[in-house]
């Protein structure tokens, strides 16, 4: 029996990737929303409870409402939005973070994948806290470079527009109350005691993000150096297929933040020497920052080679 597969918001930026990376599979029946019942309630309701798997690619409140409206037991739910994240009834969607989260995810009933400025930042940072090297009380900063896909349809078209605003051609400081909506995911699947000064920024360029912690070595466990850090980042890695750890390297090439885009590879860069640390997490935000990371969540939720239909 063929999985089915229901996508609320598939004609949205996340759904549309979603949707590249599925639609060929054998495995899966692919139920669709005629276009112009998108926003039907009705219609929704049905189709949310027909399937095996939801993924639910819509703002917030849509999200919260999707969920609602679902009756039957038997529908997984894997929600891309913000809504649930620190929810205790939903599982997070970063199987790399260990074991046990893999675990979780394979039996989640209710899945939030993680946001993707998020993810950039967990990728390092909860790591050096559960080894000890990155103490809980750490005051982390971090800035965090997207490409504009981040910012959905209406981002996109601004972008895309043949008129557009000059000011859209240079990067974007946002995010400037420094409460962006990711922090408190950020702080729950970290530890982190205090909310990180988290400063994104996005740029011309369609996908693809570096999300960067600047680190004192000074105020780590055991003052390791930049290389130090790299080595342990590499070994907690080291049986994973889509994060990697860059080698250790004295001074890296200038990183392209679009250098993924297109995979659904995270690769962690470690840069600095005795006294300070950088750590880069390259990835694409359409693919270990959503879409792909959401197929990936689906594959282990199914039982089945979490990297089917990934690249
Ligand atoms: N873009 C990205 O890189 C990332 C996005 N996300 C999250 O994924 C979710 C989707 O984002 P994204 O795909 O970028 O957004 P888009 O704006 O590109 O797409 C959202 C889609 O949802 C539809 N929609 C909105 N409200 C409803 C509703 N109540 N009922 C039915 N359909 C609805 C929209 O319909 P219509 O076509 O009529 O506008 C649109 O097609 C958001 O929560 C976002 O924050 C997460 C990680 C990264
Ligand atoms: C460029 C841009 O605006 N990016 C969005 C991130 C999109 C995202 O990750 O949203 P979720 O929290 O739903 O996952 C932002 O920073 O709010």
């Amino acid at each position: 029996m063929k999985t089915k597969v229901y996508i609320d918001g598939q004609s949205g930026t996340t759904g549309l990737q979603i949707y590249d990376r599925i639609g060929a599979r054998e495995d899966l029946d692919l139920l669709r929303i005629n276009e112009d019942k998108r926003h039907d309630i009705e219609e929704r309701r049905r189709l949310l409870n027909a399937a095996d798997i939801v993924f639910l690619c819509l703002p917030d409140e849509g999200a919260r409402e999707a969920v609602s409206l679902i009756e039957n037991d038997r529908v997984r739910v894997i929600d891309a939005s913000t809504a649930h994240r620190t929810d205790p009834g939903w599982v997070y969607g970063f199987p790399e973070l260990s074991r046990e989260q893999r675990e979780k995810i394979a039996g989640a009933r209710r899945l939030a994948n993680p946001g993707c400025h998020a993810t950039g930042l967990i990728a390092g940072t909860a790591p050096l806290i559960r080894m000890g090297i990155l103490p809980a009380d750490y005051p982390l900063t971090c800035y965090s470079l997207t490409g504009y896909t981040g910012g959905g349809k209406k981002m996109i078209k601004a972008y895309e527009a043949k008129n557009r605003d000059e000011s859209l051609s240079a990067p974007g400081l946002y995010g400037l109350d420094l409460r962006h909506k990711h922090l408190p995911e950020m702080k729950a699947v970290t530890g982190l005691i205090y909310d990180p000064v988290f400063l994104p920024v996005v740029d011309d360029y369609a996908q693809g993000m570096a999300s960067t912690l600047l680190l004192q070595n000074r105020l780590l466990h055991g003052r390791p150096s930049a290389a130090e850090v790299c080595q342990r980042l590499a070994d907690y890695y080291r049986d994973e297929h889509f994060v990697r750890v860059r080698p250790y390297e004295k001074k890296p090439d200038t990183i392209y933040a679009n250098h993924l885009a297109g995979t659904n590879h995270l690769e962690l860069i470690v840069g600095g020497g005795e006294e300070q640390t950088f750590v880069t997490a390259l990835f694409d935000n359409l693919g270990k920052g959503a879409s792909g990371a959401a197929v990936q969540n689906m594959n282990i939720m199914l039982g089945l080679d979490e990297t089917l239909g990934l690249e």
